[in-house]
């Protein structure tokens, strides 16, 4: 007999990262190919978004996925956040011209207040949050702040692209796949001051840091080249990663609801106060995950060098809780 049916839901359903997302959730890469699913799409209350995710769940429909058991188009998000286990918030507003840094986490504050309240409305009580949209750390620590029935540790921001996109960076630079590299961290926010860790990470049981043995490389060219690749990126193909930004969501929730078998991934969790973290801190840091929960990895030593990246990427973190703290009131 099959398994019953798991209640996804995904915001911005209609947008790029949504189309390059719905069909894996669909086919089972998600949560297990023994996995049915139904799908509560939400976009916004407008005739051309509507349409357009009428006609992705054409699409959806056309494809036949045998563990699609049914889905729902929505413009409230208590309705499509009703009774759901996962909840992918991927839609938000994105910069416009003009628009200062302050500007777009008024908009965003607003729009993740709404969805924090509606999913501590209608959500299942252990519902796995990921929030997608950008800002994400900040937008993730408003809907958990939005949210006060719900535990705390069930609101998740996506680092896994900044993880995914180091792993790469790292294989390349030395010459083998990046399946073998383990024990990878990365500290702190969705943004350029993100810190890629890769002091603990190691390669068929060699430590990466010795092979590649050059701090230069690490401070001048790795960092930044993770840092700015979403830039990298729009300048490249003129619009903002899509596939592997759903590729990493895909990532972080399997991982998160069928485990890691111990292997070290990043996810932005709200900090328990270690490693200098202020508690409450939507913050990246490397968890494993077993059981359906995520665990810290712990008592990692941080160096000067780290302490500084981690500082950095605090300090944006908590200008931008500032922004829009008077929002949360
Ligand atoms: N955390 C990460 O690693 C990454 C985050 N992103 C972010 O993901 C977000 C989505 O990116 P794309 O899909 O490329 O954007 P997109 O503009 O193609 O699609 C966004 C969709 O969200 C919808 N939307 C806006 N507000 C909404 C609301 N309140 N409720 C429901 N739907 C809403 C829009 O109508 C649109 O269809 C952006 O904020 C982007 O910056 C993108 C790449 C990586
Ligand atoms: O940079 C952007 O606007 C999109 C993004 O978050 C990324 O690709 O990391």
């Amino acid at each position: 007999m099959s398994k019953p049916a798991v209640r996804v839901a995904v915001t911005g359903a209609a947008g790029q990262i949504g189309y390059a997302l719905l069909f894996r959730i669909a086919s089972g890469e998600m949560l297990g190919k023994d996995q049915p699913v139904i799908l509560q799409l939400l976009e916004i209350p407008d005739e051309k978004a509507q349409k357009a995710l009428k006609g992705v769940m054409m699409e959806l429909d056309d494809c036949a996925f045998p563990l699609l058991q049914s889905m729902t188009a929505h413009s409230d998000p208590v309705e499509a956040f009703k009774d759901v286990e996962v909840a992918l918030l991927v839609g938000s507003r994105p910069r416009g011209p003009g628009m200062e840094r302050a500007d777009l986490l008024a908009v965003n504050a607003a729009i993740f207040t709404a969805q924090g309240k509606a999913l501590n409305q209608a959500a299942k009580r252990n519902v796995k949050v990921l929030v997608v949209g950008n800002p994400a750390n900040t937008n993730a620590y408003i809907a958990m702040k939005s949210a006060p029935d719900l535990p705390a540790k069930n609101f998740t921001a996506m680092l896994r692209l900044d993880h995914n996109r180091a792993l790469s960076q790292l294989a390349t630079k030395m010459g083998k796949p990046v399946a073998d590299i383990q024990k990878l961290a990365v500290w702190g926010n969705h943004s350029p001051t993100m810190y890629a860790d890769y002091r603990f990470a190691t390669i068929g049981g060699q430590s990466v840091e010795k092979l590649i043995n050059d701090a230069a490389w690490n401070r001048d060219v790795f960092l930044p080249t993770v840092g700015k690749r979403g830039a990298a990126i729009i300048e490249a193909r003129g619009l903002s990663s899509a596939a592997s930004a759903a590729n990493a969501a895909i990532d972080h929730i399997r991982d998160w609801v069928l485990g890691t078998n111990g292997k070290w991934v990043t996810m932005g969790v709200p900090s328990d106060g270690s490693y200098g973290i202020p508690e409450g801190t939507m913050y990246g840091v490397p968890v494993t995950c077993e059981g359906g929960e995520y665990h810290r990895v712990k008592d990692l030593a941080v160096d000067a060098f780290s302490r500084e990246r981690m500082d950095l990427t605090l300090k944006e973190l908590i200008e931008e809780r500032d922004a829009v703290a008077h929002l949360l009131k």
